[in-house]
């Protein structure tokens, strides 16, 4: 589903943040990404969906290469893949429902389409009861089960979260975890990077280290640990 071939990319002010990056992430797998501050990690999941594109080097999803996209197609492929960022990104002005719908209305779905799908996706998230609420009437936790449907409301095959966890205490994130788990027993991709110790030697899955822009551990059922 993602393949990375000597992908290297170094930032207009001289900073290497990918240094020969080779990897394979099949379908339907949980991938964490962990690695210290600076490794490499963002840069790492926005080259996968095209918000920065690598200096050198190829990446394919679904075997379709990104460079070899035009401007006008990377919407296109942002579809396909759900983003979940630490700071959730929800439109104050919309309340539950609408922040969700946006998702659709802006890829002109269908109104009856649209009502199922934002029904059955925040129900998804444990948040149907409170559709009507504005996102500062809700606590972090519920923010992020709402960013949460936004990303997956179109069912995409793919799903990048950078730190969905990182503003929220063990056990809201705990309840993050879950609807991830849920998302990847449906089928879908997901990976994640974090700095959660505890979930990720709890909750076990395949872990990537990027320490100084490459990837220098890669192992499945994995642990967090990492020097320095
Ligand atoms: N837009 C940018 N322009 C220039 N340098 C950047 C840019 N984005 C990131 N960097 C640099 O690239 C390196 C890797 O950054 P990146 O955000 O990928 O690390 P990270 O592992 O996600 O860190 P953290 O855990 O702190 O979020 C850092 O040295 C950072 O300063």
């Amino acid at each position: 589903m993602i393949k990375m071939k000597n992908v290297y990319k170094k930032y207009s002010n001289g900073v290497v943040a990918a240094n020969g990056i080779n990897i394979d992430i099949n379908r339907g797998e949980f991938v964490y990404v962990v690695g210290p501050s600076g490794a490499g990690k963002s840069t790492f999941i926005k080259m996968m969906y095209r918000e920065e594109a690598p200096t050198s080097g190829q990446i394919f999803i679904d075997g379709t290469e990104l460079g070899s996209l035009k401007n006008k197609e990377i919407p296109y492929l942002r579809r396909q893949i759900g983003v979940v960022f630490q700071d959730f990104k929800l439109l104050p002005r919309l309340n539950v429902y609408e922040n969700v719908a946006f998702a659709l209305e802006v890829i002109e779905e269908t109104p009856t389409e649209i009502r199922k799908k934002v029904t059955d996706v925040l129900a998804l998230v444990g948040l149907s009861q409170k559709a009507r609420m504005f996102p500062n009437e809700l606590s972090g936790g519920e923010q992020q089960r709402v960013s949460i449907a936004r990303s997956i409301v179109n069912e995409p095959k793919l799903v990048i979260a950078d730190e969905p966890t990182g503003n929220l205490d063990p056990d809201t994130s705990l309840g993050i975890m879950n609807i991830f788990e849920k998302i990847n027993n449906r089928g879908a991709t997901i990976i994640m990077a974090t700095h959660n110790k505890d979930i990720v030697n709890s909750i076990r899955h395949r872990v990537l280290l990027v320490e100084g822009g490459m990837i220098t551990r890669d192992e499945y059922e994995g642990e967090y640990s990492y020097e320095g």
